[in-house]
């Protein structure tokens, strides 16, 4: 579905590097902390930006040559597009009519009712859940095959986060082929959407895994200076010095608890993981 090979983009001292894939029927995620590269990323797959180098492929041709009609397939949400604020949704009907030629309006509008957003209402005097839930329903309401979303939740409390995430699991749902890239700050709602999850950090994938396999093989062993001397560090990725010792992560939870029954060994949420990852050294 999408392809990116070591695109490479430079900024003053930003150097992007990085490959990510998302294949056909998957949600895969894109975490990283503010100015890590994700919207660059999102904008040079949209062919926003030109890249240094490297090579992104969407729909199986190079993303320079997909014609209008590939275009339609995607579905976007970036965090500074939207519609003009003075219109209405009312207004945007006719023109996602005519810009998309599978734009389904009674879909459109049931969601509308639905996510009770007003019809009549200036977009400019909506407030950000209300302009969020509007950017991603424009892009599911029109048959996309790939959803490109840069932050849709952010700025949102934890019940429109829900809704919106309920949006994409329907979206999903009613065609196996379906995929989506999204990008968050916000772990948990990745982890409960996403099949695989790419971490960014200072415009390098650092961590690259099935969200099954981090959230059941990795762990944090929270060790005193005493078993961290004693330990088997094979499988050790990351080690932080802390008060009581050393926190570790490691990819392998199972050969630790079998082997090292006496330490403390937490799951760790992706947070967690993710703070290890970009802190641990
Ligand atoms: N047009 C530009 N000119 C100069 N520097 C830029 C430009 N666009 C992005 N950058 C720089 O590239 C880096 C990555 O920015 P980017 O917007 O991709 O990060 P991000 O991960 O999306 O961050 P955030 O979560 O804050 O949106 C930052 O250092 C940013 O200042």
């Amino acid at each position: 579905m999408l392809k990116i090979e070591n695109l490479k983009k430079h900024y003053d001292n930003f150097f992007l590097e990085c490959s990510l894939q998302v294949n056909p029927g998957q949600v895969t995620g894109l975490i990283g902390q503010n100015g890590s590269g994700k919207s660059t990323t999102f904008k040079a797959i949209l062919d926003l930006i030109h890249p240094d180098g490297g090579s992104i492929t969407l729909f199986g041709k190079d993303n320079q040559d997909i014609t209008p009609e590939d275009k339609e397939k995607l579905g976007v949400v970036l965090s500074d597009s939207g519609f003009s604020g003075y219109l209405r949704i009312k207004d945007i009907i006719p023109i996602l009519e005519n810009m998309y030629r599978q734009f389904d309006s009674s879909f459109f509008i049931k969601q509308v009712q639905r996510f009770s957003l007003p019809m009549d209402k200036q977009i400019k005097d909506f407030s950000t859940g209300m302009k969020a839930k509007l950017k991603v329903l424009v892009a599911i309401s029109h048959n996309a095959q790939l959803l490109i979303l840069d932050e849709p939740t952010a700025g949102l409390d934890v019940i429109a986060r829900d809704e919106l995430l309920d949006m994409l699991r329907e979206f999903l749902e009613e065609d196996d082929e379906r995929s989506i890239l999204i990008s968050s700050h916000i772990s948990s709602d990745l982890e409960s959407l996403c099949d695989d999850l790419y971490m960014i950090h200072d415009g390098k994938i650092i961590l690259h895994e099935d969200t099954d396999i981090l959230l059941s093989n990795y762990a944090l062993l929270k060790v005193d200076n005493k078993q961290y001397e004693a330990l088997d560090k094979s499988y050790i990725l990351r080690v932080k010095k802390e008060s009581y010792g050393y926190s570790c992560l490691t990819n392998e939870r199972q050969y630790y608890l079998e082997n090292y029954p006496n330490i403390t060994i937490e799951a760790g949420s992706i947070d967690e993981l993710i703070t290890m990852m970009i802190r641990g050294k």
